[in-house]
């Protein structure tokens, strides 16, 4: 059994759960202890203890630590990669890439470390300063999903512990397998006791028990709205810090003038890639009239191509969907479009002939108008459809016109459209000729309305949620 990571301590627990290879469920990966209660109220009040060692820690410490994890990651990656893919499903090539995400993130924040923070400001009144600084929260709780079980851990923990917070992690139960080698090698540095803390388990019992904790002074949620909602109330009453990553449904739009090709390489990443499982998929596909026509054409011929499979042939497009249960709701969407008019262009069957995962051919639905709960709700799965409209107003229009607001994309080469739509689109994240999924690891990161509440993660903006800001009025 892989145990939990507890006050510097690897426990055994009296259950365990085994993980298995979604291309191919017959495959064990490993047995994860889950934790109980007893356990996570531990890890939190390991954490608890450790906080003022380590918010007093020289930044020089924290920057050694949090450099030897980048490079362990980075000395590893080939091991990792086969791991997330053999774990989650995304093909080799695309687990390498989340693996050298998650070490340049860490290596982005031991550099941020080091660099300055706060402010000293004149006062308004004579003989005074006015210092303005930033301070660790104290406990951070942080609850991930299962679609990038790497890069998602690593860019919550790499802050919280930058910044001088201690850690209590619950990852996803699909994926204890990434979770634990990061725990493995964030132990292996020698990080003082207690700092970081791994609690594997389920998020009824760990999740529930780390919301209800009051020496929990924040929690960075990423998942489903219905979680994050859970997570909010339960947050709101202890007054605690929060960030949620929920979903998205990202409009790509794609205008008379566009370069075709382009267009249909950036649609089919930013729908298909990493078997569409990215809160940032392109999941509505809006075309004007002009291109229309070509443009199916062009991207349904793609579609038939992509290549299914096994996450770890070199082949494979794309991957395997993560779940039974994930393969259930993609399948249960493909339905709804269908029995609301929608025509089902290309793909949506289960792979035949590969009995032992849950492979699914990329779906394209043509002929759906934005009100259709294909395009309204988040599936989550290898599922796009596209939308046509008469012109560029109607595009931002019904860009716009949606619940989420993580991201959107326009494929033009009109600077003039490409400008308005930068300005006018009301979503976190703006692409322009690029797929809507695929982000850097050094900006922020987050979206607006139902899609995210709370400071942006990811880069220097990471600051805003992970330290608190004091402010100091002195007179010598
Ligand atoms: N905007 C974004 O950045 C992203 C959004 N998502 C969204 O996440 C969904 C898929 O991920 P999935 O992992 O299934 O999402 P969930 O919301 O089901 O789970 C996310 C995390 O919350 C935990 N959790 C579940 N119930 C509770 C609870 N009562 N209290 C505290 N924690 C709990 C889960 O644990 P357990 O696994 O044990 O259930 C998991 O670790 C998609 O629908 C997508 O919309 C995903 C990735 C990124
Ligand atoms: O598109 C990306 O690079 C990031 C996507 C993401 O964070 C997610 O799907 O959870």
């Amino acid at each position: 059994m892989k145990p939990l990571l507890i006050d510097g301590a690897w426990i055994t627990t009296s259950h365990a759960e085994e993980n298995r290879n979604p291309s191919n469920t017959d495959e064990v990966i490993g047995l994860y202890a889950h934790a109980g209660r007893a356990e996570t109220q531990a890890a939190i009040e390991a954490a608890r203890l450790s906080f003022p060692a380590w918010a007093a820690s020289t930044p020089q410490f924290r920057f050694e630590i949090l450099n030897k994890v980048a490079d362990e990651l980075t000395l590893r990656k080939s091991e990792i990669a086969s791991l997330l893919s053999r774990e989650e499903g995304k093909t080799l090539r695309e687990g390498l890439q989340e693996t050298e995400r998650a070490a340049n993130i860490f290596r982005f924040f031991a550099g941020e470390c080091l660099r300055p923070a706060g402010d000293l400001i004149p006062s308004v009144r004579p003989d005074v300063s006015v210092e303005v600084t930033r301070e660790p929260l104290g406990v951070v709780g942080i609850v991930t999903p299962w679609n990038f079980p790497l890069a998602i851990p690593s860019w919550k923990i790499a802050p919280a512990l930058c910044y001088g917070n201690t850690v209590v992690f619950k990852p996803a139960e699909l994926v204890p397998g990434c979770a634990w080698v990061l725990a493995e090698i964030l132990h292996g540095t020698g990080i003082p006791k207690g700092v970081f803390n791994l609690v594997t388990g389920k998020g009824s019992v760990v999740g529930n028990t780390m919301l209800s904790a009051r020496d929990v002074e924040a929690v960075t949620f990423t998942g489903s709205q219905a979680v994050g909602s859970l997570v909010a109330q339960a947050s709101i009453k202890h007054m605690r810090k929060l960030q949620l990553e929920m979903g998205g449904k990202n409009p790509l739009v794609v205008l008379d003038d566009a370069d075709l090709d382009l267009a249909v390489d950036c649609a089919v990443d930013g729908a298909f890639y990493s078997t569409g499982q990215r809160c940032t998929a392109s999941s509505r596909l809006i075309v004007t009239e002009g291109i229309y026509g070509r443009f199916i054409e062009k991207l349904t011929e793609k579609c038939r191509g992509l290549t299914v499979g096994d996450a770890l042939d070199p082949a494979t497009d794309i991957g395997p969907v993560a779940s039974a249960s994930q393969l259930a709701t993609d399948i249960d969407y493909i339905e709804i479009a269908r029995a609301q008019g929608g025509n089902l262009r290309c793909g949506g069957d289960i792979v035949k002939g590969h009995n032992h995962g849950y492979f699914l051919q990329p779906a394209l639905f043509t002929d759906t108008d934005n009100n259709m709960r294909i395009n309204r709700e988040e599936v989550f799965g290898p599922v796009a459809s596209v939308i046509r409209v008469r012109d560029y107003e109607e595009a931002l229009a019904t860009s716009n016109d949606t619940d989420f607001g993580l991201c959107s994309g326009i494929m033009t080469t009109s600077l003039k459209h490409a400008a308005h739509f930068r300005r006018e689109s009301r979503a976190g994240m703006v692409m322009v000729n690029l797929p809507t999924a695929g982000v850097d690891y050094h900006v922020p990161f987050g979206g607006r309305k139902a899609s995210s509440y709370g400071p942006r993660e990811q880069g220097r903006y990471a600051a805003e949620f992970f330290s608190t800001v004091k402010t100091s009025y002195i007179r010598p």
